[in-house]
């Protein structure tokens, strides 16, 4: 609230009293409040608006009170409301109600609009290929781990709702990226535990979060008598979170929403369940590299906003249903096949525009006519559209013609009632067609033929009276008149009115004139009158059409998603997968959709085969330096499935695909200590994610797991978690892990489904040759120092760190400790009490290590931790639990 000092009498003028008036009711908003031509800011507001926009602050004396004023003239509001909200205020818009006159001292004025980052309609505010998405969050509370969530985008009428554990909501919340998350007061806490402090929130209060309350405005919304039509009755949390959306919708002037026709249920069992870990790490949506390309900046090629919008569904959203994904590739293809057909389809489309948003704007009443005259034009694209479609001989197109209406009735009115290139602005004129209303062809008759019908008047007036000499004038006192010299005012007839008499003449006005002149002075005021009356009849008579034009979006959003994966399949040769009823994974010659876009001219992606199935090669361990391609197989890997699964084409010679359910992705991190756990608990939290809910049909990708902890840590995670994702009761998720420790390669001695496989590097001399090719068979080195080398490390560095590897070497022993680990690790598991390991101390390189046992030292707590072990009754135990132990008694080392 803007603070007025007073400085004397401590009057506050009329006008301040009621901009405090209308900010008290909008304490959290910055107020935009119009006096005359300007939008005014107080106060608090006024400096942070001077501040986001780079204008002047003053301030202002108001009847002895002073307070900080910053403003702009009306006509930039559309410049500098997108900045205020992108900058993250809520602003309330407070208008002048009345027009202002001498009788009243001050105008009416009220908030007729609140404009918040979810709630964006204005295109400055929103990206074309981007939802727009406003989330509330609702939470059983107690023990129940169950959230209900709803988005709502307003300026495509899209409203969805889900209900699930913390995981989901958060997995959905990254994959929707709401703008503004609407939740109780008393849920903050909550929210930000579980979900991060990334969204920009709105607390409300909590009695607006309760059950019949929110249905009553959801039945409201929908005129309905129960939700069990929509497939929501179920979701109470989530129907909860949709109707706190729909108040929140009134308390933000948003109260006409006839576009919001429908409310769908986010069905998590029709899609592949891709945990957030996997949404970032593929880097499906964005990717946190500054020159990195996410997945979906590939795929996509679309040509509507609709399509774009979709397509970054589809991606996050592969599907489970192996009729939905066939009948996706079988379109693809038959475009594929059709080089003419796609490219003809794709020139009708790119005339269509933002065909969803633009019927949104009518109930909202933000559709300008020139806006209304491209949804004529889109609807006239969807006739040869349509007819394509039929003659595609598929049947998935031949249906979707089937379903397109290009409305004919509708773009006749438009026709009718719309000149053909309106203005943009409704209080310019010159948007209503000619000769669609009488009383406006007549008013613009006057404006271009005022003259004209003046002279009519006078000419047919001087036949009636005989007086040759009758002219027309014109003065600010009575306006036109007739005016007759002395030696013919006899004449004048009875139906005149005498006016004025001057010296030499009289001065008459008639009926007829007067209303002529009414018309006259009045005609262009009277114009935008009428053309604003029939204008806003246009848009209230389209407003029936709303749900059939928002089928047709939603038609071509999904046709032009199909176009871009066939457009993509032919310029980067994809195939079609074949999906079938097995568990398989078969890749042959795959190759990673983003890098190889991304390699320099000249430069090939190396593609590879990949071979996966649960009865015999289940679990693939991937071993090879660093930066020889272990994450970006893996993740091609993903990508292919997936890919398949959205229903695009792939990026390889063949590949054979069973549905996946779930993809699950770790990946070591060098250092997670700042969320303030061991990267060893994160890691062991969120494999134990992934052992809980794994199937057959799941794929775990597994990339340089333990590598955030030590050398032995690390192996011992890794191992015991390979052992469990092999062994573990029924469910045999397909598996590929990539692993710095060569002696993990040990696993597939002793398990049938593990395998090793390498990246296949050349050693030249004291240097790596990457291949690029994944080969059968583990590696037997690191290859650190060649990375360091390549990295630019000093060459003393280098040849120092070359010496000490060749005395480990030669000793069995490697840098820090890895081949003891290993060694502990076999032992444990055949039961040998004894370890072996022989941690070298870094000063022991240069000579030979003295083989020293860590319970031979004195220290007490080698005492206790030789008694924890011994205790241990390993066969008892599940892998879990070892590593649990394991780190139990490391920390007992650390002290
Ligand atoms: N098959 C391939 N063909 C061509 N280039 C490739 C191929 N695979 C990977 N690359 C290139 O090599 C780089 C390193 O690959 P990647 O990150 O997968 O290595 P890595 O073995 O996982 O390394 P690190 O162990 O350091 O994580 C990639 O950025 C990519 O540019």
């Amino acid at each position: 609230m803007a603070k007025s000092k007073d400085k004397g009498d401590g009057k506050v003028t009329p006008l301040m009293k009621q901009y405090q008036q209308v900010k008290a009711k909008h304490p959290d908003s910055l107020l935009l409040f119009r006096v005359g031509d300007f939008y005014e800011t107080f106060g608090e507001d006024a400096i942070k608006t001077a501040q986001t926009l780079g204008i002047i602050q003053t301030s202002r004396n108001n009847g002895g009170s002073d307070v900080e004023l910053a403003g702009f003239p009306y006509h930039s509001l559309d410049t500098y409301l997108p900045r205020l909200v992108k900058a993250g205020y809520r602003v309330a818009i407070c208008e002048q109600l009345e027009k202002p006159s001498k009788e009243k001292k001050i105008v009416r004025r009220g908030v007729t609009e609140i404009v918040t980052p979810g709630l964006a309609v204005d295109d400055k505010l929103l990206e074309h290929k981007t939802n727009n998405f406003l989330a509330c969050v609702t939470y059983a509370g107690g023990k129940r781990d169950q959230y209900g969530l709803s988005l709502l985008d307003i300026s495509t009428g899209e409203f969805l709702v889900a209900e699930g554990p913390a995981d989901y909501t958060d997995k959905l919340l990254q994959s929707f990226q709401p703008k503004e998350v609407l939740l109780s007061k008393d849920r903050k806490k909550d929210f930000l535990e579980r979900f991060g402090d990334r969204f920009y929130l709105t607390p409300r209060d909590e009695w607006i979060f309760t059950e019949d309350y929110t249905q009553e405005k959801l039945l409201r919304q929908f005129q309905a008598i129960s939700l069990k039509g929509f497939g929501i009755e179920k979701l109470l949390l989530g129907q909860i979170a949709a109707g706190a959306i729909l108040h929140y919708l009134e308390t933000t002037e948003n109260r006409n929403l006839q576009h919001i026709t429908r409310i769908n249920r986010l069905a998590n069992d029709r899609y592949v369940w891709l945990d957030r870990f996997t949404i970032r790490n593929l880097e499906l949506l964005y990717s946190p590299h500054d020159n990195g390309v996410p997945l979906v900046e590939v795929l996509d090629h679309t040509v509507t906003p609709m399509g774009g919008r979709l397509l970054r569904k589809w991606v996050v959203l592969p599907l489970l249903d192996a009729e939905a994904i066939r009948a996706r590739h079988t379109v693809v293809r038959a475009l594929v096949e059709r080089p003419a057909l796609l490219q003809d389809l794709d020139e009708r489309l790119r005339v269509i525009g933002d065909l969803e948003r633009l019927i949104s704007k009518v109930p909202l009443g933000k559709v300008n006519p020139r806006e209304v005259r491209s949804l004529r034009a889109a609807l006239s694209a969807l006739g040869p559209i349509r007819r394509l479609l039929a003659e595609s001989a598929n049947p998935v197109l031949a249906d979707m013609a089937e379903r397109l209406d290009d409305l004919p009735a509708v773009g006749a009115e438009i026709d009718r009632r719309l000149q053909e290139s309106p203005a943009v602005n409704l209080n310019k004129g010159g948007v209503i067609a000619d000769g669609f209303d009488a009383e406006l062809d007549d008013l613009r008759d006057i404006t271009r033929n005022g003259k004209g019908r003046l002279a009519d008047i006078q000419r047919r007036e001087a036949e009636r009276t005989g007086i040759s000499s009758l002219k027309i004038g014109f003065n600010n006192v009575f306006g036109y008149y007739l005016e007759v010299t002395n030696k013919y005012k006899d004449q004048a007839p009875a139906d005149w009115t005498r006016k004025q008499t001057l010296t030499n003449g009289e001065r008459y006005i008639t009926e007829e004139l007067k209303i002529l002149e009414d018309k006259i002075l009045n005609a262009e005021d009277k114009i935008l009158q009428r053309e604003e009356a029939l204008y806003e009849d246009l848009i209230v008579w389209l407003q029936d059409y709303i749900s059939p034009v928002q089928q047709n979006a939603a038609l071509i959003g999904k046709l032009d998603c199909l176009l871009s994966f066939a457009k993509i399949a032919n310029r980067n040769r994809y195939v079609m997968p074949e999906l079938d009823d097995s568990k398989d994974i078969e890749i042959i010659q795959g190759r990673h959709p983003v890098i190889e876009r991304q390699l320099a001219v000249g430069e090939q992606y190396v593609p590879n085969d990949v071979h996966l199935d649960p009865e015999d090669q289940q679990i693939i361990m991937i071993t090879g330096p660093n930066m020889a391609g272990k994450s970006a197989l893996l993740r091609q890997t993903a990508l292919i499935c997936l890919m398949a699964q959205m229903g695009s084409f792939v990026p390889a010679e063949r590949a054979r695909l069973g549905l996946i359910d779930r993809v699950f992705t770790r990946v070591g991190a060098s250092d997670n200590i700042s969320s303030g756990e061991s990267t060893f608990m994160v890691e062991m939290n969120e494999t134990a994610s992934i052992m809980n809910n794994v199937t057959d049909r799941s794929l775990v990708l597994l990339d340089e797991i333990g590598r955030g902890t030590s050398t032995f840590d690390g192996i011992s995670i890794a191992w015991a978690i390979a052992e469990y994702l092999h062994s573990n009761g029924q469910a045999r998720p397909k598996t590929l892990f990539a692993t710095h420790y060569h002696e993990l390669n040990e696993l597939a001695d002793r398990h049938p489904r593990i395998r090793n496989y390498s990246i296949a590097i050349k050693e030249h001399g004291n240097r790596i040759i990457f291949l690029r090719r994944l080969v059968p068979g583990g590696s037997q080195h690191s290859f650190g120092i060649h990375v360091a080398r390549m990295a630019g490390m000093p060459p003393e560095i280098i040849t120092r760190a070359t010496d000490i590897l060749a005395q480990l070497e030669s000793q069995h022993i490697d840098a820090d400790g890895r081949a003891a680990a290993g060694a502990e690790l076999r032992d444990k598991e055949q039961g040998q009490a004894g370890p072996q390991a022989k941690p070298v101390a870094a000063r022991q390189f240069s000579q030979p290590a003295p083989q020293l046992s860590i319970f031979e030292t004195v220290d007490p707590t080698a005492g206790r931790i030789k008694a924890a072990l011994e205790e241990l009754n390993l066969n008892n135990m599940t892998p879990i639990e070892c590593m649990m132990k394991l780190n139990e008694l490391r920390r007992m080392l650390e002290g």
